[in-house]
């Protein structure tokens, strides 16, 4: 697993940013008359929270300055049902708010999810798991954000400014006029303030990102450090990184301060205006006493709404990018699918012929093909054997079978089929797999075994077990139900390899492809695995990656994979006297294993 920060490819244009969100319009449609809702809502609560000022006007001309007692009691009973009303909408829509936002995300979550795991091997060799966390995460978040807040609160602030404006400018229009322009340095400090916050927010968490990686790594990587004493190494390394996190942390406050002193200063500054303007025009008889504490109340309402103003933009700018960087992986077309007229297979009537016709194959971004004319046959039943120098594409050729990556030229067929006209779901079932370096999941062992066949029964998984040699497992806390640790950390490499290798077995494949799963179990058990996988491989056809002789033993026959070839096929004993470059590499490969 890689980990990475998040902001390290080239910045998209602003229309294709733009464009990018737009694309995500059909996320909202399912919540449109939610979202419609919550607009009408925002409306009425803005209504009442715009009506109080008036209210107080005219208390204060009137039954303040009459002496009417009655009349407060009225006004009073009105200016508590609007703050009521206010509280109800506002509570009504947030609490739609909520579930529509986070439904939102969940849905975008989902599909890209989905997404993902549709894409080839090709494309997650490609990405680092950091950045897809990232697009999965806080991506999505800034996108859930800006649809299902900034939108409602852009439109109710610049309803607000405007409605507070003519009313300000009704009431005094000079004075009006001075608060209302002096939205604008405040909204533009908000901006700043918003776009460099934004800016020192995300640098902060990939750097956390980064310290993270460096503490799991160090966790994980602990016996190898201290074998090769490079514990001051790290300690270094961390000390680096957790000190730029202090310097990003350290920044990110200092623009957060700067920006909240001008925050007050700009409206504190035209209170004062407003106050010492107000007095003149109230001794004046321009204005009235009521007239100017409505006017105080209505400026002090703008405030937030144009400091938010700040906010949304720039939110808004960050969405649009974190959608085009969503949209990367959503335009990533899945490029092993099945053909429009791919038909299933049916596992028990499948022979097991596997056919290697003239195959080609080249990883993306790489100058020279892996498998440059491959041709080879492996017969129902027969277990065949793949040998070859390290890097020679052994793995790579097994992978084909499978699907796992599509070939690039040629044709591989089972049971005179191309694997292309088959469904991928029941190839699947066809051909089992089993790697050297095996994945667990952190689940319960049993989970991990039916990964490739859900419905097998006790019975079947207890003979995979055995044939795998993994019946250690009767002996963990929990039998079958214990829980393995990420990546099935709590077991040995060899546990790991049998169990694996079980799941494998557990399909009962017509084809069971095998890369090296034997590598890290020591000469007993392997002996053991052996034998107990000789009785499953009479019935089944098998492609096994070998480095070491001993795993030659299970093999009908061999094939010598060179220079992107089959070089030479024929028995252990065949090759071993007619190709001396088998011979060499088997006990290279066997001294590699040695040592
Ligand atoms: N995902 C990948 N993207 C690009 N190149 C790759 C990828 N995987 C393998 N290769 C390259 O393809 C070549 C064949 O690799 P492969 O793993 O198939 O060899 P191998 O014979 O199985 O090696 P080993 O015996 O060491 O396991 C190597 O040069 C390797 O660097």
């Amino acid at each position: 697993m890689t980990s990475d920060s998040t902001d390290k490819l080239e910045p998209p244009s602003r229309r294709h940013a733009l464009t990018s969100l737009w694309q995500l319009r059909s996320y909202v449609r399912p919540y449109r008359f939610r979202m419609l809702a919550m607009f009408i809502l925002a409306a009425a609560s803005t209504v009442a929270q715009l009506l109080v000022p008036g209210m107080i006007q005219a208390v204060i001309d009137g039954p303040v300055k009459h002496g009417n007692l009655a009349g407060l009691w009225l006004l009073g009973l009105v200016i508590a049902l609007l703050g009521i009303a206010e509280g109800l909408t506002v509570w009504l829509r947030r609490f739609i708010q909520a579930k529509v936002a986070l439904s939102m995300e969940a849905d975008m979550r989902t599909d890209l999810y989905a997404h993902m795991q549709k894409l080839h091997a090709g494309f997650h060799d490609r990405w680092q798991t950091g950045q897809l966390l990232a697009r999965a995460t806080s991506d999505l978040g800034s996108i859930r954000r800006f649809l299902a807040w900034g939108l409602i609160f852009g439109l109710m602030s610049l309803g607000i400014y405007v409605a507070v404006s003519v009313q300000l400018m009704t009431k005094h229009f000079w004075l009006g006029l001075v608060v209302a322009a002096s939205a604008i340095p405040l909204f533009i400090v908000a901006r700043n303030f918003a776009r460099n916050f934004i800016v020192a927010s995300r640098e902060v968490q990939d750097q956390q990102g980064e310290v993270a990686t460096i503490a799991e790594q160090a966790a994980q990587g602990i016996r190898v450090i201290k074998a090769f004493g490079r514990a001051p190494h790290m300690q270094r390394q961390f000390d680096d990184e957790a000190m730029k996190l202090h310097d990003l942390s350290v920044r990110k406050l200092m623009i957060a301060s700067r920006s909240w002193s001008l925050f007050s200063l700009i409206p504190n500054a035209t209170l004062a205006v407003v106050l010492v303007g107000g007095s003149i025009a109230v001794a004046n008889e321009t204005l009235s006493l009521g007239g100017l504490a409505a006017f105080v109340t209505l400026q002090l309402m703008l405030v937030w709404p144009i400091e938010a103003l700040g906010w949304i933009i720039a939110n808004g700018n960050e969405a649009m990018t974190a959608a085009d960087r969503v949209r990367d992986v959503f335009e990533t077309e899945p490029t092993i699918v099945d053909r429009p007229d791919a038909k299933p297979v049916d596992r028990s009537k499948s022979r097991g012929l596997v056919r290697f016709e003239n195959v080609r194959f080249q990883y993306e971004d790489t100058p020279e093909p892996v498998l440059k004319g491959i041709d080879l046959e492996v017969r129902p039943g027969e277990t065949l054997a793949i040998a070859g120098v390290t890097g020679s594409g052994k793995t790579t050729l097994v992978s084909l079978v499978p699907r796992l990556y599509d070939l690039t030229e040629g044709r591989i067929t089972i049971d005179g089929t191309d694997i292309r006209d088959i469904t991928i779901q029941s190839l699947r079932t066809v051909v089992s797999t089993a790697f050297e370096d095996p994945t667990l999941f952190s689940m319960s062992v049993r989970e991990n075994l039916t990964l490739g066949r859900a419905e097998a029964t006790d019975d079947e998984v207890n003979e995979a077990l055995s044939v795998a040699q993994a019946d250690f497992v009767h002996d963990l806390p929990f039998g079958l139900d214990t829980r393995i640790g990420e990546q099935g950390l709590s077991l040995s490499g060899g546990q790991r390899q049998r169990l694996a290798l079980a799941r494998a077995v557990l399909v009962k494949p017509a084809v069971l492809v095998l890369d090296d799963p034997l590598s890290a179990l020591d000469v007993h058990t392997e002996e053991l695995v052996e034998r107990a996988l000789a009785s499953v491989l009479t019935g089944t056809t098998a492609l096994i990656v070998v480095h070491r002789p001993s795993t030659v033993a299970l093999a009908d026959r061999v094939a010598l994979l060179a220079d992107g070839r089959i070089a030479a096929v024929g028995t252990h004993s065949e090759l071993l006297e007619s190709t001396p470059d088998y011979a060499a590499v088997l006990s290279a490969e066997s001294e590699e294993v040695t040592a």
